[in-house]
């Protein structure tokens, strides 16, 4: 499907949300960081969040994921109210993330990392292990070929045993894409994937931003701060200035909105 037909989609079907954020706000002491936002994700879109620094991008992923409680609101994933779960639970329902400084375990492989952000799907531990050694290892077996699966499509086949902390940073960037990918995510929190990369390291995570998107049909929210790749990739976007949503809608619309001009694409950042 085009990217325009999937926008005009996205747009007729907010009723078709997989994710219903309603009136969430955080305050930290006297700061503001989110006050009163409201976002329907369409399921199936790439739905990008931006913002000045300091808008609020960050803490607004934080509360979808668990990391932070909001003080007012709900959150609906799958018309499911999420609000009283914890991360790891949030993980267990399809919401997976990924960080904006990168959060790998530096000294294992690429295919272990892949294997402990699988861990969520994973229904073995220690003890069950130890008691039926049988089905554990047919279940290590089973998640083992889906993370190869994972490294197979990030066409990571080559450095599968190389430890990540080694590796270039794009190339970490691809690795935490595949860990949240191992937890087989229906929506997938981007918090500025292609940040530190070079022109060439963008594209190609962009091209697997949108690969996951239309391939597996996994829904996006992408946090990003690079303005072209932002207005190629997306379906709707939401603008937050000083914690507040100042517009939504197709990048066309957010590029002529009048109050995104004055508040972010204006300025220098
Ligand atoms: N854990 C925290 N404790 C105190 N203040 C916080 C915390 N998290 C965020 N803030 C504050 O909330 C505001 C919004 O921050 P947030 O990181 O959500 O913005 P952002 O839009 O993601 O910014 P950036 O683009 O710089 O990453 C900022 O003023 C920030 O300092």
């Amino acid at each position: 499907m085009g990217r325009e037909m999937a926008a005009m989609q996205a747009a007729s079907a907010s009723s078709d949300a997989i994710l219903k954020v309603v009136g969430v706000s955080k305050y930290f002491g006297g700061v503001r960081a989110v006050a009163d936002v409201s976002i329907d994700v369409p399921k199936g879109s790439v739905f990008s969040v931006i913002g000045p620094n300091g808008a609020g991008k960050t803490s607004l992923v934080n509360m979808i994921s668990g990391f932070y409680t909001p003080d007012t609101g709900s959150i609906e994933f799958q018309g499911r109210s999420i609000g009283g779960l914890r991360p790891n639970e949030r993980a267990e329902l399809g919401i997976a993330r990924t960080f904006q400084n990168i959060a790998l375990f530096r000294g294992l492989s690429v295919l272990e990392n892949l294997m402990l952000g699988r861990h969520v799907r994973m229904h073995s531990n220690v003890l069950t292990s130890f008691l039926y050694w049988g089905p554990a290892q047919k279940e290590e077996i089973e998640h083992r070929k889906k993370c190869e699966e994972i490294i197979d499509f990030l066409k990571l086949n080559d450095l599968r045993k190389q430890t990540t902390g080694a590796l270039p940073y794009g190339f970490q960037k691809r690795v935490e894409l595949g860990r949240a990918l191992a937890v087989e995510p229906d929506l997938l929190l981007l918090d500025e994937p292609m940040a530190g990369m070079n022109q060439e390291e963008k594209e190609d995570m962009a091209r697997y931003v949108l690969d996951v998107n239309e391939e597996l049909g996994t829904t996006i929210i992408l946090i990003e701060h690079d303005m072209g790749v932002v207005m190629d990739i997306s379906d709707r976007i939401a603008v937050l200035d000083q914690g507040t949503k100042i517009s939504e809608g197709t990048p066309a619309e957010v590029q002529a909105d009048p109050a995104v001009i004055n508040a972010y694409l204006g300025t220098s950042d």
